[in-house]
C-alpha cells in the first residue's frame, strides 16, 4: 500500500490577515474527509490564526526554522518555538531559501534534525536547476542533495521529501510524466538503500507548477505521494481543485 497522499500548500511570502479565511473554507470543505492529508504552510504571522481556523482538519506548518533550539539569533525562529505554537511541520531546504539565503545541504540537514528533535515533520526539498537538467546532471544533483540533507533520524512519520525542479517553480512548466516517474523512482530507491523497507512509507511529493488543470495527470504517477503547491494553494478554490483529484481517483 502506498502511503496516504499529502497535498501541501506553501504560501511563501504571501497573505495578510484577511487571507486566513481561505483556511476556513478549506476546513469546511474537508469536514467530510478527503482522499489525502492536507497541509498549509502560511507565513508565520498567520500561523496561529490559521491553526485555529483549521480546526484540526488540516495541518498547519512553517516555511523554515533555525538549526538551534534557542539563543542569540536575532530574527530567527526555532523548531521548538514552532512546536510550542502547535504547528505540525516545517519546510526545510526550499530552493528559494537555498538561493536567497545560501542554505547548503548541511544546513538543511541540521534544520531537519532540529525539526525532528522538536517533534515536527520536516518537509525536505530537493531539486535541480534548468542548467543542471540540460547538462544531464539532474539525477546526480538530486541524489546528492537527498543524501546530504536527510538526517539519520528520518522515519516516515517525521519526514516528507519534496522533489521540486527549480525551473518548474512558478513558471507554468512541468517535467514530463516519464521524467517525474523516473526521478521519484530514483528517490525511492535511494531512500530504500539507506532506510530499508520503511522508505516505502516515506511520502515523496512533487512540486512545481501543480494546478487543478494538471493535478489529475501528475498525482497518479507511481511514487508520487502528493504535491507541494505554491501559487495554486493561495485560494481555497484552486487548492481544493487539486485535493479533489484524489476523490475522483477513488
Ligand atoms: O515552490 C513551490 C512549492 O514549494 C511550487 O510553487 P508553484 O506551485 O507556484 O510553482
Amino acid at each position: 500500500m502506498p502511503p496516504k497522499p499529502l497535498i501541501a500548500g506553501n504560501w511563501k511570502m504571501n497573505g495578510l490577515t484577511a487571507d486566513v479565511r481561505e483556511i476556513g473554507t478549506l476546513a469546511q470543505a474537508l469536514k467530510d474527509g478527503a482522499g489525502c492529508d492536507v497541509a498549509v504552510f502560511p507565513p508565520l504571522t498567520l500561523a496561529a490564526a490559521a491553526r485555529e481556523k483549521a480546526g484540526g482538519l488540516l495541518w498547519i506548518g512553517a516555511q523554515d526554522c533555525h538549526t538551534k533550539e534557542s539563543g542569540a539569533h536575532t530574527g530567527d525562529i526555532s523548531a521548538a518555538m514552532l512546536a510550542d505554537m502547535g504547528l505540525q511541520g516545517v519546510i526545510v531546504g526550499h530552493s528559494e531559501r537555498r538561493q536567497d539565503h545560501g542554505e547548503r545541504d548541511s544546513d538543511v540537514r541540521l534544520k531537519a534534525l532540529a525539526a525532528h528533535r522538536a517533534g515536527l515533520c520536516a518537509i525536505i526539498c530537493v531539486g535541480e536547476t534548468r542548467a543542471e537538467r540540460e547538462a544531464g546532471q539532474a539525477e546526480a544533483v538530486v541524489l546528492g542533495q537527498l543524501a546530504a540533507s536527510v538526517p539519520e533520524s528520518a522515519v516516515p512519520g517525521n519526514t516528507v521529501i519534496a522533489y521540486e525542479p527549480v525551473w518548474a517553480i512558478g513558471t507554468g512548466l512541468t517535467p514530463t510524466q516519464d521524467d517525474i516517474a523516473a526521478m521519484h523512482g530514483t528517490l525511492r530507491r535511494a531512500l530504500t538503500d539507506r532506510f530499508g523497507p520503511a522508505a516505502a512509507d516515506m511520502r515523496l511529493l512533487y512540486g512545481g507548477s501543480v494546478k487543478p488543470a494538471n493535478a489529475a495527470e501528475i498525482l497518479p504517477i507511481t511514487d508520487v505521494d502528493g504535491a507541494l503547491v505554491g501559487g495554486a494553494s493561495l485560494r481555497a478554490e484552486d487548492f481544493l481543485g487539486i485535493i479533489r483529484a484524489y476523490d475522483q481517483a477513488d
